[in-house]
């Protein structure tokens, strides 16, 4: 059996009455990276988050750390932290005695609320309530929660989300080195240029659905290829008929998934002649909303 510092999901699926949220999705995160797990509002990642911590049961497949289920783990707090709900504190309550319940509550030792609040930056700010707190200081608060047992793996929703400039500067160095301890961390967001600087790997969803694993230097390396022909239509009907996947647009026709050569050979292999062949590597943002759609709420048309 893997490690529980693993995460496993295997053949997952959850619907809602008609709504498949989550559908056969498979995936693993290791230890030592930071990884992003991403996909427009409603792809499923919510869903697949409270699945794994045990807050939702399956319709199938599974979501276990090395293949056990969190609530089988003999130790969960030491195991796995995590950050679900931003906002969910009481306003009346300060930072500190949030996690100091908390710690009692979970047999954790006190002098980790101390701990915690300094890696995330609020000691100054540990007396005061909760209330009128940023939905910045809110987010290192859940941060601070998640960290309090000490745990090998992190799981956190959006930790983004809300963050400033300088807070998503401060939360990639916080990200990297929880990683670099060793420690599995798996980070949702809906915007990849949220999280680009602060991953090491990619896990996107869409439709509940994988659409792409691995790094993020794997996504942009997909290039497209932008060809043209004095007879466009003859040359688009040959792309077409060769299983390619083509746009046209103003300037040219574009090709993905196939290099420049193998276009070169449907034309010439057509009789086509060409007047244009050139490879361009699509953008980071340009591969994900490729990957997840162009209806992606909030994206630029
Ligand atoms: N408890 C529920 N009852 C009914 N439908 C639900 C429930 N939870 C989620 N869904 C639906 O499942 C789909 C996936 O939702 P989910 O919240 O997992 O997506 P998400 O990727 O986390 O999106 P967001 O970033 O907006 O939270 C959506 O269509 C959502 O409306």
């Amino acid at each position: 059996m893997a490690a529980a510092t693993t995460i496993d999901v295997s053949r997952l699926s959850k619907s809602f009455g008609q709504v498949n949220a989550v559908s056969d999705l498979s995936f693993r995160v290791e230890p030592g990276q930071v990884t992003g797990f991403l996909g427009p509002n409603g792809a499923g990642k919510t869903t697949t988050l409270r699945t794994l911590l045990g807050l939702v049961a399956p319709s199938s497949g599974t979501a276990t750390f090395g293949g056990v289920p969190y609530r089988d783990l003999p130790d969960p707090l030491a195991t796995v932290g995590t950050a679900l709900e931003a906002s969910s504190f009481h306003p009346g309550r300060t930072a500190h005695d949030h996690l100091a319940v908390y710690a009692r509550s979970a047999g954790v030792d006190r002098s980790r609320v101390d701990r915690v609040l300094a890696q995330v930056g609020l000691t100054a700010v540990g007396k005061r309530r909760v209330g009128g707190f940023s939905l910045g200081m809110r987010q290192r608060l859940g941060l601070a929660f998640a960290l309090l047992g000490d745990p090998r793996v992190l799981v956190l929703d959006e930790p983004v989300n809300g963050l400033d400039p300088e807070g998503i500067r401060w939360i990639r160095g916080f990200l990297q080195q929880l990683a670099s301890e060793g420690r599995t961390v798996l980070v949702s967001s809906h915007l990849l240029s949220e999280v680009q600087q602060s991953v090491d790997r990619a896990v996107i969803i869409s439709k509940g659905r994988l659409v792409y694993e691995g790094t993020l230097a794997g996504l942009e390396t997909g290039t497209r290829v932008a060809v043209d022909a004095p007879d466009r239509a003859a040359l688009l009907s040959a792309l077409l008929a060769a299983g390619a996947d083509v746009q046209q647009t103003a300037d040219s026709l574009v090709v993905t998934g196939a290099d420049a050569s193998r276009v070169g050979e449907i034309a010439q292999h057509a009789g086509v002649p060409l007047s244009h062949l050139a490879a361009e590597q699509a953008g980071l943002e340009e591969a994900f909303l490729r990957l997840v759609g162009s209806d992606t709420p909030g994206s630029p048309s």
